[in-house]
């Protein structure tokens, strides 16, 4: 069993902050790392793994340093984001040639059972050019599972899966995780995270936002205050029916059009037919507004 602990970690690059002061323990079983694209989350996973140096603070694993530690790497897998992967050799070759740089007692064996685990032992002998995305991203795994590391980190690993190689992978990490691996996988679909993971870091802007389980993390979004614009056949009138009657916190009306913003979601909707109805106004169109996955993250690192 493993654990990592990154203590105020913060990298830059050039004037980019990409990680800003972040502390976190990630332990066993399965961690879902959620942020919006550009969050940090690659360059955090790299420091996780010991392939980026920190600008400032640590990342140990049980107590020793992982960057500029070479023994560190035999307990760690890392699948990068990236697609880019050696097309014209086999899987199989791939995988072994990996085994060999991990100087293994039985290189042989260990490929094998990393193609078992990821069930590719039949196409193994395939040209790597040939494999689904799919296909590419179970061996890419298989290769960062070769040397049987306690911790595994995965960057995006479900980007462009189609929903069956999806719960193949699922599966595949929840045995992981289950085997008392350190699993923690990057995502910016909160859905995915939630489905797989029991424990869930938030990512925004660099900054550690939240974390817990699922329903933490998705009470935290549900609960921020909802934006909407509103047409109707009279805006100044139901604009002030609003203010009167209390269920939103702020109305604007002078960009032309009427934007409210409402704490609590339930009581808006229902009030707002309510008041039209009682001040004559007709609703043209209410529609969320400003509710991108960037806007309901900003609200988490606000808080
Ligand atoms: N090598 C680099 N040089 C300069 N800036 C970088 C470099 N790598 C990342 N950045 C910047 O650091 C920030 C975080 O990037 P990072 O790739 O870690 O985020 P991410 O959450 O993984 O995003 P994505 O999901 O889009 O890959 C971004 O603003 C990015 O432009």
């Amino acid at each position: 069993m493993s654990t990592l602990v990154l203590d105020r970690v913060s990298r830059w690059y050039g004037n980019v902050v990409a990680v800003n002061d972040v502390t976190m323990t990630v332990g066993p079983g399965v961690t879902g790392l959620l942020g919006p694209n550009g969050a940090g989350k690659s360059t955090l996973i790299a420091m996780m793994g010991g392939f980026l140096a920190p600008s400032t603070g640590t990342v140990t694993l049980d107590g020793a340093p992982v960057w500029r530690h070479p023994g560190i790497y035999r307990q760690i897998g890392l699948v990068p984001e990236t697609e880019a992967m050696y097309d014209m050799v086999t899987g199989w070759q791939l995988v072994l040639a990996n085994a060999r740089l991990h100087r293994l007692a039985d290189p042989t064996a260990a490929a094998r059972a990393a193609l078992e685990t990821v069930g590719m032992t039949d196409a193994k002998d395939r040209e790597v050019a040939t494999y689904s995305k799919g296909m590419k991203q179970r061996v890419k795994m298989a290769t960062a599972l070769v040397h049987d590391p306690s911790v595994l980190l995965l960057d995006e690993p479900f980007t462009g899966m189609d929903p069956r190689q999806r719960l193949h992978l699922m599966d595949l990490l929840h045995r992981l995780g289950d085997q008392g691996r350190t699993v923690l996988f990057s995502s910016h679909i909160l859905e995915e995270v939630e489905e797989i993971a029991g424990t869930i870091e938030v990512l925004v802007a660099g900054r550690h936002a939240a974390s817990g389980d699922f329903r933490r993390i998705r009470r935290l979004m549900t609960e921020r205050p909802h934006q909407y614009t509103i047409s109707s056949s009279d805006d100044r009138r139901l604009a002030a029916a609003i203010i009167a009657d209390g269920c939103a916190d702020t109305v604007d009306l002078t960009a032309g059009t009427l934007a409210v913003q409402a704490p609590d979601l339930g009581a808006f909707v229902h009030a707002l037919p309510r008041l039209a109805r009682e001040h004559g106004v007709r609703l043209l169109e209410v529609s969320p507004a400003d509710e991108s996955l960037e806007s309901v993250f900003a609200y988490l690192v606000a808080r």
